[in-house]
């Protein structure tokens, strides 16, 4: 099951820096392990937004759920899921 998932990243100005940083490197360890094991096959930068349109692949509405969940900046996310499916057109 394909998933178009926008993240909307705002994490406040006050965040201790060294909490920002950790918050920030599991993100991308996190992301990368999922990438790795094709869970996560696209992640595309917003252009002039803190935000990514990512593709997740996943079996399950319950899977994308809890991956989601776990990401280490969820808090500080707003996130939109779209389910996607084959068009008709697509070659
Ligand atoms: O920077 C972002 O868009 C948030 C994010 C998601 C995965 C990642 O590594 O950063």
């Amino acid at each position: 099951m394909l998933f178009s998932v926008r993240m909307d990243v705002d994490i406040p100005r006050d965040l201790d820096p060294e909490v920002r940083a950790d918050t920030l490197a599991r993100e991308k360890a996190y992301s990368q392990e999922l990438q790795r094991s094709g869970k996560w096959p696209h992640i595309w930068r917003v252009v002039g937004a803190y935000s990514n349109i990512s593709v997740f692949d996943v079996d399950s509405n319950e899977e994308l759920h809890d991956l989601l969940w776990n990401l280490p900046l969820f808090p500080y996310m707003t996130i939109d899921v779209t389910p996607l499916a084959p068009h008709p057109s697509a070659i």
